[in-house]
């Protein structure tokens, strides 16, 4: 059968796309080849998923008919374009998919010449298929590449298009988000055993309220203040809760937070 996909990067983003598109049958595993270097990786996505893995990426950059796509750290890509540069060219001009954080459009056009080639950013609740995606589209891609990226990331969550100069700022918020919201699940845990409850029941306190609250702002399009006065009595808990948050800068700190990531994607870039 003919390979339409290659991954190159078979790490915990790697893992959680190729994980859904098969799961899916939007490729089965005979169309499927990813390269990753380490050998331990290597029998793991062979074994769970029956695709071809390789070391070898130039092998896969000539072997993927539809989508190349990239799923390792920001830090070797040069290394990757170089490897790669021979070979561009000599196969099916796949359209190339990038998930790298802060490498832009303009890189990686320079490195694959001509291709089409879509940014985007995705975040790890993919693996679940509760991820958002945000991508953006190169020059050389038509509407067949979209329709492609969008049936791709579609697998793993909702899909948002934004111009290129908005992909740092949804890195800094969605992107590294899910490690915001786990820092918070585990800091409500930890308030709950401070205020005396089992670890084990304040763990599940804490993520069934996390859960929850965003769950009901989802459904019902409830703004996040209207359901903030919903729970805050007059004189009572919650807003002596509040108080004190508002007293540590929480706002503040999550704003900060957003503002941190989304300045180290732009560094990663240059
Ligand atoms: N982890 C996250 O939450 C998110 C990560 N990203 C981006 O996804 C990319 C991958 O991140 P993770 O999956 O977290 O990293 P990871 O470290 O889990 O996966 C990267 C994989 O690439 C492999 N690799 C290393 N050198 C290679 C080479 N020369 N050729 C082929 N494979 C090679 C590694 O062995 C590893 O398995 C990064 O660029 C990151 O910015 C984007 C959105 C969210
Ligand atoms: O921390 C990082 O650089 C990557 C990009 C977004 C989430 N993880």
């Amino acid at each position: 059968m003919t390979i339409k996909f290659g991954l190159i990067g078979g790490g915990v983003m790697g893992e959680a796309l190729l994980s859904r598109l098969i799961d899916r049958g939007i490729y089965q595993p005979s169309e499927v080849i990813v390269s990753e270097p380490q050998p331990s990786r290597q029998s793991y996505l062979e074994q769970k998923y029956a695709v071809t893995v390789t070391p070898d990426n130039r092998l896969v950059f000539t072997a993927a008919t539809e989508v190349v796509f990239l799923a390792v750290k920001p830090q070797v890509f040069s290394a990757i374009a170089q490897e790669l540069a021979d070979v561009i060219g000599t196969n099916s001009s796949p359209l190339v998919i990038s998930i790298l954080a802060g490498v832009p459009l303009g890189q990686l056009e320079a490195g694959f010449p001509q291709l089409p080639v879509i940014r985007a950013m995705p975040n790890t609740p993919a693996t679940v298929g509760a991820g958002i995606t945000a991508i953006c589209l190169g020059a050389y891609t038509h509407a067949n590449h979209y329709q492609k990226a969008q049936e791709i990331f579609a697998a793993v969550g909702e899909v948002v298009e934004v111009p290129e100069n908005l992909i740092d700022a949804v890195t800094g918020l969605s992107g590294s988000g899910p490690a915001y919201v786990a820092l918070m699940v585990e800091a409500l845990a930890d308030g709950g055993v401070a205020a005396g409850l089992p670890r084990a029941i304040a763990y599940q306190l804490a993520l069934s309220t996390v859960l929850g609250t965003a769950t009901l702002l989802h459904e019902t399009k409830l703004h996040p203040a209207e359901l903030k006065d919903r729970v805050t009595s007059p004189g009572g808990t919650t807003i002596a809760g509040i108080a004190q948050l508002e007293k540590a800068g929480f706002r503040s700190a999550l704003i900060e937070a957003v503002i941190a990531a989304t300045v180290r994607s732009l560094e990663l870039g240059k």
